[in-house]
């Protein structure tokens, strides 16, 4: 005769640590399963598994489960720039993947709708997210950042051409989908200081945003107007990172600044703002992004010079 103590010893094998108020009454077991930190997909696997594993018991006619979870408190950290073509997305990618590496649970909200590229960067390419009501799942991948994309919802290729409510409204579902467990989401913000910009701030309070820019002083003026906008959201400013700077010749190992060198560390120290770090030009950074095996998950110096920062973010996070 099957007992509660044989259905706890089920349910162990399947759902270890997750179940509380076991029933068993009738030929009907009820219990209570803390499904947090689990995406849909991975809840609903639980489920099938509880079930299958109790309707196999002698006795078992019907298992009645109900499904809880504790609310994740969960951060949004901006990536911006003043222009496009700094190095965002690229920075985007290596942090997230960079704070994963640490034990960070986090996800990539790609919200830059003239060129999404995270899909590519992220080898998720052509990967569809499902819906669970009115809600979207993000998009799972090998580097266990999931992701959704501005690209998830045109058609490849299509130039997005969105006006500022509309580009809004899709930046909302994005950002208010099913992220499971994910605790922080890098928002891979669009280049420039529009609208959209102001109201995913207005609408979603990032806790900080890391700003990217090249050396030059252009680019450092666009940054700067990045800056303000943050200023004027009320939204800190975590850091500077100056990306493209010092390019070492493969050939003979001189290093040149093609953009200049210690700019956005000189316009952060101006600022007030601490700055991040500085991020080398190297095709290596060029050729692992459009490969989609992102230079954070490598050894050599300009992967650690991501992790470097990653670390400071996380820092900062934590001391928030
Ligand atoms: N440090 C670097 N060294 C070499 N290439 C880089 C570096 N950083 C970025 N790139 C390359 O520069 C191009 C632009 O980078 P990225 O797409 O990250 O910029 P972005 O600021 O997000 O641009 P946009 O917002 O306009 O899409 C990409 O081809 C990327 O691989």
């Amino acid at each position: 005769m099957t007992d509660i103590s044989m259905i706890e010893a089920a349910l162990d094998e399947v759902a270890k640590g997750r179940f509380s108020a076991v029933r068993f009454e009738d030929g009907r077991v009820s219990l209570v399963l803390n499904v947090s930190g689990l995406d849909v997909r991975d809840r609903g696997q639980v489920e099938i598994g509880v079930k299958g594993k109790l309707l196999a018991l002698d006795d078992v006619d019907k298992v009645d489960v109900v499904m809880t979870a504790e609310k994740v408190q969960r951060r949004l950290i901006a990536v911006g720039s003043g222009k496009g073509g700094v190095g965002k997305s690229t920075l985007s990618t290596n942090l997230a993947i960079a704070l994963h590496g640490l034990g960070r649970k986090v996800g990539m909200v790609d919200a830059d709708i003239y060129g999404p590229s995270q899909p590519r960067l992220l080898r998720c390419e052509g990967q569809r997210p499902e819906a669970e009501g009115k809600q979207l799942i993000p998009v799972p991948n090998e580097y266990g950042v999931p992701l959704l994309s501005m690209g998830h919802l045109v058609e490849p290729g299509q130039a997005i051409a969105w006006r500022g409510p509309m580009a809004g409204k899709a930046l909302d579902q994005l950002i208010d989908a099913h992220w499971g467990g994910a605790e922080e989401l890098i928002v891979d913000m669009p280049p420039g200081t529009g609208d959209v910009q102001l109201s995913m701030m207005q609408n979603h309070k990032p806790v900080g945003a890391v700003i990217v820019s090249t050396p030059q002083d252009l680019a450092l003026m666009d940054a700067t107007r990045a800056v303000d906008l943050f200023n004027q959201a009320k939204i800190p400013v975590i850091g500077m990172v100056e990306n493209m700077a010092g390019y070492e010749c493969p050939h003979c190992g001189e290093v040149s600044d093609p953009f200049g060198a210690g700019g956005a560390e000189a316009a952060a120290k101006s600022m007030g703002m601490p700055f991040l770090g500085r991020i080398p030009l190297d095709i290596e950074i060029r050729k692992s992004s459009d490969g989609g095996t992102p230079v954070a998950l490598s050894d050599g110096p300009q992967g650690q010079a991501f992790r470097d920062i990653a670390k400071k973010l996380a820092t900062w996070l934590d001391e928030q």
